[in-house]
Formats: structure tokens, sequence, C-alpha cells
């Protein structure tokens, strides 16, 4: 009887010993799995990056340039470890930038340019002299997916008056674009800085007026199918290159919206009044279309025009009928408003009569002596 009970006792601890074997066995193969399946995903995430592209760890929960904090990141240096393996700097194809890195970002000393509502804008120097812009963009309901498919697909499209991204970078807290510097500044400078538009004379105005349409036109055209219309056309978005012809930045940074392109028109209506007037869009609290309409409809037309354009020998005639393409733009009515299509050719043909009409009084002008 005893011999059976130790025979039993026997069975039961070898049975013991073998659950215990198994279920360890168990435990270490799931942890195995886990393991795979973690770097599985960082793989996959790396791949994103064979492109054309650079993938950057971010080292700092702050940026600091110059010994100031630029604040290109708000995320905790916990948040941005656990969110690395997403965080990449695609480097678009450009001369200006090529082998760029996010870290070189980082080092860069920064000034803030502007802080608006939805952006904040850094001048930032490479240690090589270049001058970058650094756009991070706020509040933007966007997936980091749907982001980076709107960057690769406008950076399919090129034109030498649009400014196109250089970089950007987008992880779930954050996305920046990165911008080569302009150094002539803006149109919004060139026409209320500290010249005033003195400078400014009708025939460039007008020849800038007819670039910016001709190119929105190509623009809206390219992108049409994609409803990526710019979404925030104002002066202070023309920049000015190095040979002073204007140079549409931020295309294509907005939510799409199905009136997108008729709201272009119409913010390309407000830059063709300041051209114009000469005077701000928001002028003490009233409204520049506004007050524009109100004029007009008084019959003192003439009182509209900036005095600079008046005293530097500009057609009436041909402020007066670029004045009426304007009004068309800014109509209240979106579907009134032309196309960038049907602007860019009515100034086209405003800037050739322009151009005939200098030819002719060149040509009186030897004549006489
Ligand atoms: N790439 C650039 N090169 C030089 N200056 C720039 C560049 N991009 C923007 N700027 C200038 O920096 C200033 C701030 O720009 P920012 O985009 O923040 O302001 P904004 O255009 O007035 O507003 P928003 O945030 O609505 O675009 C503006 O005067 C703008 O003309």
């Amino acid at each position: 009887m005893d011999a059976q009970i130790l025979m039993y006792s026997g069975y039961a601890a070898v049975g013991l010993i073998i659950v215990i074997f198994v279920i360890i066995f168990r435990l270490h193969k799931r942890k195995k799995q886990g393991e795979n399946v973690e770097a599985g995903k960082a793989n996959k995430v790396a791949s994103f990056d064979d492109n054309d592209t650079r993938s950057i760890i971010t080292k700092s929960d702050q940026y600091v340039a110059g010994g100031s904090k630029s604040g290109f990141f708000v995320t905790s240096s916990a948040e941005q470890s656990a969110n690395f393996a997403s965080t990449s700097l695609l480097v678009l194809t450009s001369p200006v930038v090529n082998g760029l890195k996010f870290d070189d970002l980082l080092k860069a000393p920064a000034e803030l340019l502007g802080r608006g509502r939805h952006s904040t804008l850094y001048k930032i120097v490479l240690e090589n002299g270049v001058l970058l812009v650094v756009k991070r963009i706020k509040d933007w309901e966007i997936s980091t997916d749907d982001f980076k498919l709107r960057m690769q697909r406008l950076n399919q499209v090129k034109h030498q008056n649009v400014l196109p991204a250089v970089a950007f970078y987008c992880s779930k807290q954050e996305k920046l674009l990165v911008y080569e510097y302009l150094q002539k500044g803006s149109l919004f400078r060139l026409l209320h800085g500290a010249q005033m538009g003195q400078a400014f004379d009708w025939v460039n105005r007008l020849s800038i007026a007819a670039t910016i349409a001709e190119t929105l036109a190509f623009m809206h055209q390219e992108f049409r199918s994609d409803g990526i219309a710019h979404g925030n056309l104002k002066s202070s978005n023309i920049l000015l290159n190095k040979n002073l012809e204007p140079c549409i930045s931020e295309y294509g940074l907005v939510p799409l919206d199905n009136q997108g392109f008729k709201a272009d028109v119409c913010g390309f209506g407000v830059i063709l009044l300041e051209l114009l007037t000469g005077k701000l869009v928001k002028n003490e609290g009233v409204d520049l279309a506004t007050w524009v309409h109100s004029v007009v409809s008084e019959e003192w037309t003439g009182e509209v025009f900036d005095k600079l354009l008046i005293s530097g020998g500009a057609s009436e005639e041909r402020l007066v009928n670029l004045l009426q393409v304007a009004l068309k733009c800014v109509n209240k009515s979106p579907e009134a408003r032309p196309s960038m299509k049907q602007v860019a050719v009515m100034i086209v043909t405003l800037k050739e009569e322009e151009e005939r009409s200098i030819c002719t009084s060149v040509s009186v002008f030897s004549e006489n002596f």
C-alpha cells in the first residue's frame, strides 16, 4: 500500500513538473511573438523613408536655438520617444537642401517671423548659411497619412512662380513645413511697408497681377480633380524672388473645400484691390472690398486709386478696367465669380494693351526728336 502511494506521488510530481515546463515554454513563446510584432512595426515605418527621404529621431522636448526656445515642438520627450518610430523629416527633391537632416533644423538659430491663428513661422539659418523658414501648422484635423499624401501630391506639380516646400515633417502631434527663405519680402511689404509702394509703379503692379493670375490659373487646372486650392491667398503669401517676380507661397495647406477655388478668386480680387488702392485689407475695421464698393457706387471711382499711380501717369481707363476685374472677383456670390483662367485672360489682355500703349508713346517720342 505504502509503495503504491509512493508511486502515485511520484507520477503526480512528474506531471506537475511537466505542466510547469509547458506553462514556462508557452509564456516564453508569447513574449517572443510580441517582440517580433514590434520589430515588424518598426520596419514598416522605416520603409516609408525609402524613397528620397531620411528618417530622424527627435532628441529634445523643446527646440533651443541660439539660447532661445523656438517652440517647434510641444510634445514631451516621453511622448516623443513613444512615437519616435513615426517621426521623420521628408526631404523633397530640392537642390537647396540636399542632405538636410532633422538635426540641422534643431541646431539652427531661429527667429520668429509670425504667429497666426493656424500656424507659427520661423526663419532659421543652417550651418552652411542657407536660410529657410519652418512653418509649424496648428489645429489641422488631417491624419498623418493624408498629410503625407497631400505633400507628395503638391510636390508633383512645379511652377517657377510657386514656392515649393523643400521638406516636411509630420507626426501625430506636429506638422512642419520647410521652405526656402526669400529675402526680398512679400507683396504686402512692398505695398504697405516703409516704402508704402513708392517704388512700385503701375506697369510693375499690372505685370505682377498678370503673373499671379496666370500662375494661379495653372495651379487650379493642375489640382482641379484633387480639389486642392491655395486656401489662404493674400498679399503676405505672395513673396518676391531675387528677380522681384511674384512667388506664391503656402499653396494647398488647408482642408479640402468645394468652394476653395472660388475663395482663391476672391482672395486674388482683394490683392488686385490692394494693388489699385495701396490700402490695407482691413483699415480701421473697414473691409477694403466694402469701402471700394461704397466709393464706386457713389461714382467717385477716381477716388479709390492709389495717388501714386495717378501721379505716376497710369492710364485711368486701364485702372478702371482692372478695378472692374477686381470687383468681379470679390463678388459676394462665389458662383458669380469668374474662374482664375478667365481672370488671367482679362488681365493679360490689359497688360498687352498697356505694353502697346508704351510702345506707341515711345515711337511718337522718338519721331519728334
Ligand atoms: N518663405 C518665406 N520667405 C520669406 N518670408 C516669408 C516666407 N514665408 C512667409 N514669409 C513672411 O513671414 C511673415 C509671417 O508669415 P506667416 O505665414 O506666419 O503669416 P501670414 O502669411 O500673415 O499668416 P498665415 O499664418 O495666415 O499664413 C509674413 O510677412 C510673410 O510674408
